[in-house]
C-alpha cells in the first residue's frame, strides 16, 4: 500500500470557541487525489487550511512519514504545498510575475524563474496572457493562472478549495479534464474540496465524507457512490449519480491515477 504523504492524528481545531473539526485519523496518500465533500459548514475548508498548515488546528502532524514539531517547522513545510482558492487571489502585477514571484520566495534564479513560469503558462493554456495585467483577467484565465502558480513550484501537496465553482460549465470540465495529467506532471498529491459530486468522478482516487466537523466515511468513488455510509452520505450522492448518469458518465468510475486500496 503506498505510505501516506501527509497524515493527521487526533486533530481537533476550534474557531470561536467552538470545535468545528475532530478527526481522530486522516492520511493522505503519495500521488492521490483525495476529493473532500460535505454540506456547506461541515468543515471542508477548515480541514483544507489546518493540513495546509494554515490554521493552528491541533492534530499529531505527519509529512512524508515524520512527525513534525508544530508550529516551529510549519514555515519551511508550506514551501512543499501550495493552495489553490476558488477565488484566484492573484497579486496587483502582471500574469508572468505571479509565477514567477513564489519561485524567486524559494530562491529560484530569475532567469530560471522566467523560463518555468513561461512554461507552465504554456501548458496551461495562457501564455498568450502573460503580459497582461492579472486583474483584468477572466474567472476561468484568472484560475489557470493560479493553478500555474501553484504548479510551478512542484507542490508535493496541492491543496485546493472548491477551485471551479465559480467558472462556467465548459471551463470547468476543460480544468477537470485537464487536472489529473497536470498533478501527475509534478508527481504532486492533492486534496480538493468541493461540495459538487459531480466533480469527483473525472478525478479523485479516493472520497472523504464529513459532516459537522467530522469524517464520516473515505474510500473510493465506487465504494462510497455504492455503498454510502448512513443516510447523510446515501443523500448526498443520490442526486449527483442520477446527474452523472443522465450525462452518460459512470458515477462510480474515478480518475484511476493512482488506484489505491
Ligand atoms: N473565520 C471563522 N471563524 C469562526 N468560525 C468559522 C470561521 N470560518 C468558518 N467557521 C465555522 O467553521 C465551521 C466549518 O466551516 P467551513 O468553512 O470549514 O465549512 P465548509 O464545509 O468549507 O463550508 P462551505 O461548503 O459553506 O464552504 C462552520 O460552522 C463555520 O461557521
Amino acid at each position: 500500500m503506498t505510505p501516506p504523504i501527509l497524515a493527521a492524528y487526533g486533530l481537533r481545531l476550534v474557531r470561536e470557541g467552538r470545535a468545528v473539526l475532530d478527526i481522530p485519523s486522516l492520511e493522505v496518500r503519495e500521488g492521490e487525489v483525495l476529493a473532500v465533500i460535505g454540506p456547506n459548514g461541515a468543515g471542508k475548508t477548515s480541514l483544507l487550511l489546518s493540513l495546509a498548515l494554515l490554521l493552528p488546528a491541533e492534530m499529531d502532524y505527519r509529512f512524508g512519514g515524520r512527525p513534525v514539531r508544530l508550529p516551529q517547522e510549519s514555515l519551511a513545510l508550506r514551501r512543499q504545498m501550495a493552495v489553490v482558492f476558488q477565488e484566484p487571489l492573484l497579486l496587483d502585477t502582471t500574469v508572468l510575475e505571479n509565477v514567477v514571484l513564489p519561485q524567486r520566495l524559494r530562491g529560484v534564479p530569475r532567469a530560471e524563474a522566467r523560463s518555468r513560469a513561461e512554461e507552465w503558462l504554456e501548458r496551461l493554456g495562457v501564455s498568450h496572457l502573460a503580459r497582461r495585467h492579472a486583474h483584468g483577467l477572466s474567472g476561468g484565465e484568472a484560475q489557470r493562472v493560479s493553478l500555474a502558480r501553484a504548479l510551478v513550484t512542484r507542490p508535493r501537496v496541492l491543496f485546493l478549495d472548491e477551485p471551479f465553482a465559480s467558472l462556467d460549465v465548459v471551463t470547468r470540465g476543460d480544468l477537470l479534464r485537464d487536472l489529473p495529467a497536470l498533478l501527475r506532471a509534478v508527481g504532486a498529491t492533492a486534496l480538493f474540496v468541493t461540495h459538487d459530486f459531480t466533480e469527483i468522478p473525472p478525478i479523485a482516487d479516493r472520497v472523504a465524507v464529513l459532516s459537522g466537523g467530522r469524517l464520516v466515511q473515505i474510500g473510493t468513488p465506487r465504494e462510497v457512490f455504492t455503498r454510502p455510509a448512513g443516510e447523510l452520505v446515501s443523500r448526498l450522492v443520490r442526486h449527483a449519480a442520477d446527474l452523472v448518469r443522465a450525462l452518460g458518465g459512470d458515477p462510480a468510475h474515478g480518475s484511476g491515477a493512482a488506484e489505491v486500496h
